[in-house]
């Protein structure tokens, strides 16, 4: 089911009333987090009755979920040790773990110590203001052996309210920890030291498990956190978030299977949307076949060639039922295969008067942002799906932007370039890649679940524009698109997009070749749409 993520803030604030009105939210976060723990504790061993659990504590209510999970444990049977890594933390959560037998070890900084890169232990001499026993070097000592002995451990050190970057004292028992590691880390809410800078990544906390609270946290979907996070639970604790709210959604098959889709029972050829499709060229006529096998494929209502006539010959040997006489159509796909600029004649025709939208690919990119060619004509007033890989996204940034920004630097921060670049060129981006990346011009991302790696293969890519430009001459044949009535948000472009990306994922796990995953396509789109039809029983 779709998941949507929300920035930190938005969270806090959704708790803000709910608190106020006695909502015991913490309990329910707690509650889920000791589950969690007493599951891994089975998983692992067995049993949760005489395992070691650690909590590292900071000053917090995030310190608060952990203790009070600790405590659940505690009363499991688990032997708890708190490390208090702040002069303060949460009195009652403290309290409850003490109560289950826990035992306390006091670790809290010391302003000489706050250096990240010490990983000495403090002079016990030191005079600085604390109001915990002083950290020494027996206490640090205790507190390593703890965490190493440890089954599983809860990183509570900080969650929405902390600022990145840990006090030195907390970055060097991390790192003196790390070598010796054996159990499994929880990391409460979001993992303490969180920054998608991987600088020093061997000295931070890498989490087996996140569990988040509440809704996702919008810093958690960014895919190069997720070696810090390990694998990422949601726990609903009631907030009633609104998903107007949400900065991106997460897609999975399950989503595809409910929303894909499916022709109506009344419905005809026209009324279930016809793609047109310039594809292919002398040099690529192969683009066109895979285009067009993966459109009527897709299901179309009915696939128009709009390329070349040596290329049409391909085609409609390989698929009777592509029409190349000019015509109505719903949506049109441009570029793969980069088509010679004589037929893009053709599809201008097509999409004049009309604001249905284009699936530009490939070829088709370097044009966009490009007003002065006849193709900037289309660009105005439709929506526009874009779908670069790194290479090419880097390559039209460069031209936009006028400065020069390479696949690499895309790859750091593919979320961020994908926003960027829907943000300037006004179009729905498609950043293709393992972790493909959908944004919207208003900011919304949309990331579907990565696919199988047999899909990075040549023509992959043709297969993909084939079923996004299905789906859109679909979904704009059902919202009258040529009519200004019902235009679509941006929202529902990428969301569509988004369950594109997931039906060729599907067909990633059927096939090895581009044209193998086109014709893999007839099998994933007739389970999505009978498969449905047979379970709920219509016709
Ligand atoms: N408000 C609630 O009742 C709920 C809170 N929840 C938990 O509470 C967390 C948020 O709690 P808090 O707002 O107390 O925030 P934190 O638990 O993240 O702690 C914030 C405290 O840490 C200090 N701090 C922040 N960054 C620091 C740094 N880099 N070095 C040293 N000190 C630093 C701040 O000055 C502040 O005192 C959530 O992440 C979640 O785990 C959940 O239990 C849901 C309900
Ligand atoms: N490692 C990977 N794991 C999953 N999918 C991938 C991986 N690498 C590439 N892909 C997908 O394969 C397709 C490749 O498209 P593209 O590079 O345009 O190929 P081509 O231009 O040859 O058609 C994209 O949909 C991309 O998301």
């Amino acid at each position: 089911m779709s998941v949507f993520a929300y920035p930190s803030e938005v969270i806090r604030e959704a708790e803000v009333p709910l608190l106020e009105a006695g909502v015991p939210l913490m309990a329910r976060a707690a509650r889920a987090l000791a589950n969690i723990g007493i599951d891994t504790l089975t998983a692992d061993l067995g049993r949760v009755t005489g395992t070691r659990v650690c909590v590292l504590a900071g000053p917090g209510n995030n310190a608060g979920d952990a203790l009070f999970a600790a405590a659940t444990l505690g009363r499991r049977g688990a032997a708890v040790t708190v490390i208090a890594l702040f002069d303060r933390t949460h009195d009652e959560g403290l309290t409850a773990a003490r109560r289950s037998g826990a035992q306390v070890l006091a670790f809290a900084s010391t302003e000489a110590d706050d250096d990240p890169t010490s990983t000495e232990a403090a002079d016990p001499s030191s005079d600085s203001t604390r109001t915990v026993p002083a950290r020494n070097g027996s206490t640090r000592a205790e507190a390593l052996r703890e965490l190493s002995r440890a089954d599983l451990v809860l990183d509570g050190i900080l969650g929405t309210g902390g600022r990145r970057g840990l006090p030195g004292h907390i970055a060097s028992l991390i790192a003196a920890w790390a070598p010796h590691r054996t159990g499994n880390l929880i990391a409460v809410d979001v993992p303490s030291d969180l920054s998608p800078d991987s600088d020093g990544a061997e000295t931070r906390l890498h989490a087996d498990r996140t569990v988040t609270f509440g809704g996702l946290k919008a810093e958690l979907v960014d895919p190069r956190v997720h070696e810090f996070t390990g694998s990422i639970d949601v726990i609903d604790i009631g907030l009633g978030l609104d998903t107007g709210l949400a900065v991106a959604e997460l897609l999975d098959a399950d989503d595809l299977a409910a929303d894909f889709p499916r022709p109506e029972a009344s419905g005809h050829k026209y009324s279930r949307g016809v793609v047109g499709v310039l594809a292919g060229s002398e040099d690529y006529p192969g683009a066109g076949v895979l285009t067009t096998t993966s459109a009527v494929n897709t299901g179309a209502g009915m696939v128009r060639y709009l390329g070349s006539p040596f290329v049409a010959e391909f085609v409609i040997g390989v698929h009777p039922e592509v029409v190349s006489a000019s015509g109505r159509v719903n949506a049109v796909i441009f570029g793969p295969g980069d088509p010679e600029p004589e037929f893009v004649q053709g599809a201008t025709e097509a999409l004049s008067d009309s604001h249905i939208p284009v699936v530009i690919d490939a070829g088709g990119l370097d044009m966009v942002g490009r007003a002065e060619a006849m193709i900037g004509t289309w660009m105005a007033e439709r929506p526009i799906i874009i779908t670069p890989h790194a290479g090419e996204l880097a390559r039209m940034l460069s031209r936009l932007l006028g400065e020069i920004i390479t696949a690499g630097r895309i790859g750091q921060d593919p979320v961020g370039w994908a926003r960027q670049a829907a943000e300037v060129t006004g179009t729905i981006v498609v950043l293709k890649g393992h972790h493909t990346v959908i944004a919207a011009p208003d900011g919304l991302v949309v990331l579907p679940e990565p696919g199988p790696a047999s899909l990075a293969t040549a023509g992959s890519g043709d297969v993909l524009a084939g079923i996004l430009g299905t789906l859109a001459a679909i979904a704009s044949a059902e919202h009258r698109y040529d009519g200004d009535d019902s235009p679509l948000p941006h929202a529902d472009w990428a969301r569509l997009a988004g369950l594109g990306v997931l039906v060729h994922n599907a067909a990633g796990q059927r096939a090895v070749s581009a044209s193998g995953f086109a014709d893999a396509l007839t099998e994933v789109v007739g389970e999505l749409i009978h498969g449905a039809e047979l379970i709920s029983g219509t016709d």
